[in-house]
């Protein structure tokens, strides 16, 4: 078979974004390669192994007919290494070999039988094409000297570019492969480095930091190849990975959950904005003692915690805030550059500023003093945002009440902050006088349970304004049911907003927040 005439690999412009194609027709996939290289993908890889009925000689040629979109990898993996075909070796050798000889820029071995095609190919490798020699491991990632055992296998083949894949069981592990990939980097050996599952996925964007040669992505959510796959929307639009390099500043947001944070887009975005050279990703950990053990480094610079990391985070700092070392709970990490860890509270300042905005919106006051002051102010819950919601009251001069479902957490609560505590079903008949301020600090109602309220509507009416500190939904019961009865709400995404400010100019040593643009992405974005 003649040689087609093969473009030349893509120029390397940093870490190459590939969309891994697992269509199940050669028309379909050869479509999703022009969709790829539509949103901006660097390359293709085409899992040949997933076309139903494949038949290398119909299917190959529609698939790598000139001209093509993008330069593609064709990938035909064994079902001994995750995939999908099941024959012997030989006739899936036969189609990588048809492949290079239409002018596929990569293909794909397994290391496991990597010799056994090159004694198979026996010099017939066209130069233009690259060999990708993979490893994939889908139960965990080892240790680093195991990754660099692999690497020096792998090598060892005459591999043009070394793959390795590994399973992430705790986003800690993602740091193993990032010691490969910096190895890799100083001694010029070409290496896709991942790790999959979502714990791993800060690997699939941060290996443009390390120098990976590629990272993959799918065409869209629920087509990934592997599991904790990101878009390539995602990688380019929201991740910036085209602006990731050696110098990019790592900051993220620490908890379990994290993939719904809207601080994920707006930060980013906000970054970009201001041309600051950093990524703010989903840190996803149960553990966070561990996390900043492993991701100690100095550019790691800030972290946003979230739940259920709040309160803990308090002992990891170095330093803490006056007020957040009084609340007991941070929400915002700084690393100093002295690598020490300084720790705030923006969810006090956030919610606090929210209401009070909202007050001072509606009434003419005097701007010297709080429009809290001297009010009575409800708090529902007794955890880390509860915590930061009466302390901030507290701090503005309101008399705090504290209600919460355990009884025994309103009244400790209570007592640190020098207020009354009531339970919920005391709650629901409170009325001593007008005027009141409510504030859901609990996550009740929150997706995807919103029909839950943590209080009746008839009690509601009791209140002059209610507060959520819940933002998904922007409208939750308890603020649909209030707005019914008349009342003034504040919804969480008001919260968000300010304390998402707050946290820019701290993740960025100074650097003033684009207000408009952050306030604009938190109203209307979904995620
Ligand atoms: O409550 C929030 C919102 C948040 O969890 C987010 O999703 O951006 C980040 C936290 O730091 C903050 O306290």
């Amino acid at each position: 078979m003649a040689a087609a005439a093969a473009p030349a690999p893509a120029a390397r412009r940093g870490t190459l974004v590939c969309a891994s194609l697992m269509a199940r027709s050669s028309r379909e996939m050869a479509a999703e390669v022009a969709a790829a290289a539509a949103l901006g993908a660097d390359a293709a890889e085409l899992q040949v192994g997933c076309i139903n009925g494949f038949q290398p000689r119909r299917d190959l040629p529609v698939l790598l007919a000139q001209p093509r979109p993008l330069p593609v990898i064709v990938t035909y993996r064994p079902k001994w290494e995750g995939g999908q075909y099941e024959g012997e070796d030989e006739p899936r050798f036969e189609v990588l070999l048809l492949a290079m000889e239409l002018g596929a820029e990569y293909v794909d071995i397994e290391l496991k039988v990597a010799d056994k095609f090159l004694n198979f190919l026996s010099g017939r490798k066209p130069e233009a094409c690259k060999l990708i020699v993979s490893f994939h491991n889908y139960e965990y990632t080892p240790s680093v000297d195991e990754l660099l055992s692999l690497v020096d296998q792998i090598q060892a083949t005459g591999a043009d570019i070394v793959k390795i894949a590994t399973s992430a069981t705790e986003i800690d592990d993602v740091s193993r492969m990032f010691q490969v990939l910096v190895h890799c980097q100083a001694k010029q050996v070409p290496i896709i480095g991942l790790v999959m599952k979502e714990r791993g996925f800060i690997s699939q964007v941060l290996c443009a930091k390390y120098g990976g040669y590629l990272t993959f992505a799918s065409l869209e959510k629920g087509k990934e190849s592997a599991p904790g796959q990101p878009t390539v929307a995602d990688l380019i639009n929201k991740y910036n990975i085209r602006q990731i390099g050696p110098d990019t500043k790592v900051i993220g947001i620490i908890g379990n959950p994290v993939s719904h944070s809207k601080s994920l887009t707006v930060q980013n975005q906000a970054f970009r904005s201001v041309g600051f050279n950093g990524v703010f990703l989903p840190f996803l950990s149960d553990d966070l003692v561990k996390f900043l053990k492993t991701f100690s480094s100095p550019e790691y610079v800030g972290f946003s915690c979230t739940m259920p990391h709040k309160e803990t985070a308090v002992r990891c700092c170095d330093y803490l805030d006056p007020i957040a070392r009084d609340i007991g709970a941070i929400n915002t990490i700084v690393r100093r550059p002295d690598g020490k860890l300084a720790g705030y509270n923006t969810d006090y300042t956030g919610a606090i500023s929210a209401i009070e905005d909202a007050i001072r919106a509606s009434q003419p006051i005097d701007p010297t003093t709080s429009p809290l002051a001297r009010r009575l102010f409800v708090v529902i819950g007794a955890g880390g945002a509860a915590k930061a919601v009466a302390y901030g009251a507290k701090e503005k001069g309101a008399r705090v009440v504290i209600a919460n479902r355990t009884f025994a957490r309103a009244q400790e609560l209570a007592r640190l902050i020098g207020g009354t505590a009531l339970t919920m079903a005391e709650l629901e008949s409170y009325h001593p006088e007008d005027g009141m301020i409510l504030a859901n600090a609990t996550s009740v109602g929150m997706y995807p349970n919103v029909n839950g309220t943590p209080l009746s509507k008839e009690a509601l009416g009791n209140y002059s304004i209610v507060f959520d500190a819940v933002f998904v939904p922007k409208e939750t019961r308890l603020l649909r049911e209030a707005a019914e009865c008349g009342i003034k709400v504040v919804n969480g995404l008001e919260m968000l907003a300010r304390l998402v400010v707050v946290q820019f100019e701290f993740f960025t040593g100074g650097m003033p927040a684009p207000q408009r643009l952050i306030r604009d992405a938190i109203m209307t974005n979904t995620q």
